[in-house]
């Protein structure tokens, strides 16, 4: 049986093909593009619309200032390594942030993997600096350096739907239990994390909780709430074609099937672009990056299109203004949004504006400017009475050495011994962790 076309069934889902689409790949061959698109809209979908809904929900509590969404994982997902190992590690160390935030500051913690999707990446540059077409995520071309392997190919857009299906198959398993049991925290904290100063920190909790644990066994206590968690995925949702191929309609409303939670990019939040039409249309709870040049008339114009309903929890605004930006751009930004009478999302990406080439060469980010511009949203939202309501950070729960400083203090010539990112520098697990005890402070205090 054929699914009906989710345009028949909700006009207008196509109007963005009439609007210019940013960093979209110049596919060399339509027909094969088409032919791949054409069995996309029939696969099966990767998230159920029940899990989307249940997800607006918890976004709406963080909307209203009574949870904290906590959103990290690979700045760019790879075909290697979509394996188990890897997606162990990731999701330990969101679980273990997840802890720690909601142990040290008392806060339900709503928890999104930038994981199972996240294989498309907008770019500077057309060009990298040997003169080749930019690698644009594992959904569109290869990272390895050969020119046909940079030629965008459309049948990457089937094995990342593949890949992104198998991966969240497993991470529902994780958070039904056995990996997300709350009985297993230590288990989280193994090798080299175990042994770092935050690693070290964690412990302490670890056992605090496993004594809270006993006592309500002790008691008689049903801790059955506590052997899973709620764990949901995202992207940026770059490659419009990929996402509407697999728009599915249930109930009468069109879902992006692709991810529960997917956001526009600071590339392609351009009001009357193809990204923000797309994304308007869809039943998901979204987001949107705000980068230093935004306007609070650009922000408000962006939460009227895409949450005209005002819905808390629909709408998520993603700064990322850089540390020595953000106390200036983001106030009137929050005043304006505000006094519209939406109820939006304030989510802070510390690590996005803070970029820089170390002499060595490397893309990089230093923890100590990630944790100023944390420091710096939270004393926004503060001194205006509104809700930090989550971060959004990069991060892996390998020993990588990507961002420098940390507690291990991570320097310039140490970037080269573990450096692995397809793309932009990630937090290792002792720096995401050593974030997670900051930013519990800063919930706290
Ligand atoms: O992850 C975000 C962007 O894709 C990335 O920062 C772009 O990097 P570039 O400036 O090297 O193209
Ligand atoms: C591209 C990204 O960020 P931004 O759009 O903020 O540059 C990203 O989060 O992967």
């Amino acid at each position: 049986m054929t699914l009906p076309d989710p345009v028949q069934l909700v006009p207008g889902l196509d109007r963005w093909r009439e609007l210019p689409a940013a960093q979209q790949p110049a596919w060399p061959d339509r027909a094969a593009l088409d032919t791949v698109l054409s069995t996309l809209s029939t696969v099966p979908p990767i998230v159920a619309p029940s899990e989307v809904d249940e997800l607006r929900g918890r976004l709406a509590d963080v909307a209203r200032g009574k949870a904290f969404l906590l959103q990290g994982g690979d700045c760019a997902e790879t075909f290697d390594l979509n394996t188990e190992p890897h997606l162990q590690s990731t999701t330990r160390t969101l679980l273990q942030m997840a802890v720690v935030l909601t142990y040290g500051a008392s806060v339900p913690v709503v928890k999104v993997g930038r994981v199972a999707g996240q294989y498309a990446k907008p770019r500077s540059s057309d060009t990298d600096a040997l003169g080749l077409p930019s690698y644009r995520g594992d959904m569109v071309n290869s990272l390895e350096p050969v020119l046909e392997k940079r030629v965008p190919d459309p049948n990457r857009l089937v094995r990342a739907y593949a890949n992104s299906a198998a991966a969240m198959n497993m991470i529902r398993a994780y958070a039904r239990g056995g990996l997300a049991d709350l009985h297993a925290v230590h288990d989280w904290n193994k090798d080299f994390v175990a042994s770092s100063p935050a690693g070290v920190r964690y412990e302490v909790i670890a056992r605090e909780i496993d004594r809270a644990l006993a006592f309500m066994k002790a008691c008689g206590v049903d801790d059955t709430a506590l052997r899973g968690v709620e764990l949901y995925n995202s992207h940026e949702a770059l490659i419009l074609d990929y996402e509407q191929a697999l728009l599915r309609v249930h109930e009468g409303r069109p879902y992006a099937a692709s991810a529960h939670f997917v956001w526009i990019g600071e590339r392609t939040r351009q009001l009357d672009g193809a990204h923000v039409e797309f994304m308007s249309r869809i039943a998901n709870p979204i987001g949107v990056k705000i980068g230093p040049t935004t306007t609070p008339e650009q922000a408000t114009e962006l939460v009227e299109r895409l949450d005209p309903d005002g819905v808390p929890g629909r709408l998520t605004l993603i700064s990322r203004m850089g540390n020595g930006r953000i106390r200036d751009v983001l106030p009137p930004i929050v005043e304006k949004v505000t006094a519209s009478g939406h109820q939006v999302v304030w989510q802070c990406d510390p690590m996005h504006g803070n970029t820089h080439e170390s002499p060595t060469g490397y893309k990089t980010r230093h923890f100590d400017r990630v944790v100023d511009e944390v420091l710096g949203f939270f004393a926004v939202h503060r001194a205006l009475g509104t809700w930090p309501g989550g971060i959004h950070v990069e991060l892996t729960g390998e020993d990588v050495t990507e961002c420098l400083g940390g507690a291990m203090e991570i320097s310039d010539e140490d970037l080269n011994s573990r450096y692995e990112t397809a793309c932009d520098p990630r937090l290792n697990t002792g720096q995401s962790l050593e974030l997670a005890f900051l930013v519990a402070e800063m919930l706290r205090g």
